[in-house]
C-alpha cells in the first residue's frame, strides 16, 4: 500500500532532520512541504506570529486543537519555560501517529501530551482527566467550523481565565468567517488580526488574536 503524503513528510524529517533538534525538524517541514509537497502545516512566516504570541504568553498549560504532523507542536513545546506543557488534539488517527513520532524526533515529547479523539469529547474531559485548572494558551488549527463551538465549550467548562490567550490560524484562507463574527462582536474577548500567507503559498491568510477578559 503506498505511503501518506504525511508519512513522505515524517520520513524526510527522520533522513534529513537533526535527531533532538526541534528548529531542525520544523526547517526540514517547510523545506520539504515548500519545495516537494503542500501540507498544512501553519508554516514560517505564520509560525512567526505563533512564536511571537507564545512568548507573550508564556504559558504553563496550553492547548492545540488540530495536531496534523505536530509541526506546531513542536514550535510551541520548544518554547516553553521548564515545567509547562502542552496539550494537544488530533481526530484522525493517522496523523496522531505520525505527530507522536515527529514529536519524539524533535526531542519536546515530555513537554507534550497527544490527546487522540474529537475536540467535543476532549475538552469537557481536561479539568478532571487530564488535570487543568485553566488554559493559559489555545492554539486553534483544526476543522475551521470547530472553532466557534469549542471556543463556547472552553468557557463552559471554565477553561478560561482573565487572560488567556486564544491563538486562530486561518482566518482568511481556508477562512472562519462564522468564528471572526463570533470573536469580535464578544465583549469578553479583546481580538488582534495579524495578516500574514497561507502557508509555502502566495496567497493571503490571516491569523486572529482573542484574549479573555473574565
Ligand atoms: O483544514 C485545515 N485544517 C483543519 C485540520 C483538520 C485536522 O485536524 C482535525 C482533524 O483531525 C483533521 O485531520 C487547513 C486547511 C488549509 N488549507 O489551505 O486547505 C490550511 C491550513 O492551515 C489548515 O489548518
Ligand atoms: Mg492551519
Amino acid at each position: 500500500m503506498n505511503q501518506s503524503k504525511e508519512q513522505r513528510i515524517l520520513n524526510f524529517v527522520l533522513q534529513n532532520a537533526v535527531r533532538g533538534d526541534p528548529c531542525s525538524v520544523l526547517d526540514t517541514i517547510d523545506k520539504y512541504c515548500s519545495q516537494k509537497e503542500w501540507a498544512m502545516n501553519v508554516g514560517n512566516e505564520k509560525g512567526l506570529i505563533l512564536d511571537k504570541t507564545v512568548e507573550e504568553a508564556n504559558p504553563s498549560v496550553a492547548l492545540e486543537l488540530g495536531t496534523y504532523c505536530g509541526y506546531s507542536a513542536v514550535r510551541i513545546a520548544r518554547l516553553l519555560k521548564a515545567g509547562a506543557h502542552l496539550l494537544t488534539v488530533e481526530f484522525n488517527p493517522e496523523f496522531a501517529a505520525i505527530a507522536k513520532q515527529m514529536i519524539e524526533f524533535a526531542g519536546v515529547q515530555d513537554k507534550v501530551k497527544l490527546l487522540e479523539g474529537p475536540s467535543e469529547e476532549i475538552i469537557p474531559q481536561l479539568k478532571k482527566k487530564y488535570e487543568v485548572d485553566t488554559l493559559d494558551f489555545v492554539f486553534l488549527d483544526h476543522w475551521k467550523d470547530r472553532y466557534t463551538p469549542d471556543t463556547i465549550l472552553l468557557q463552559e467548562c471554565n477553561l478560561l481565565r482573565k487572560g488567556s490567550v486564544l491563538l486562530a490560524d486561518n482566518v482568511i484562507v481556508p477562512g472562519a468567517p462564522e468564528f471572526l463574527n463570533y470573536i469580535r462582536n464578544n465583549p469578553h474577548f479583546q481580538c488582534t488580526n495579524y495578516p500574514s500567507h497561507l502557508e509555502y503559498m502566495k496567497v493571503e491568510d490571516a491569523m486572529e488574536k482573542a484574549v479573555f477578559l473574565g
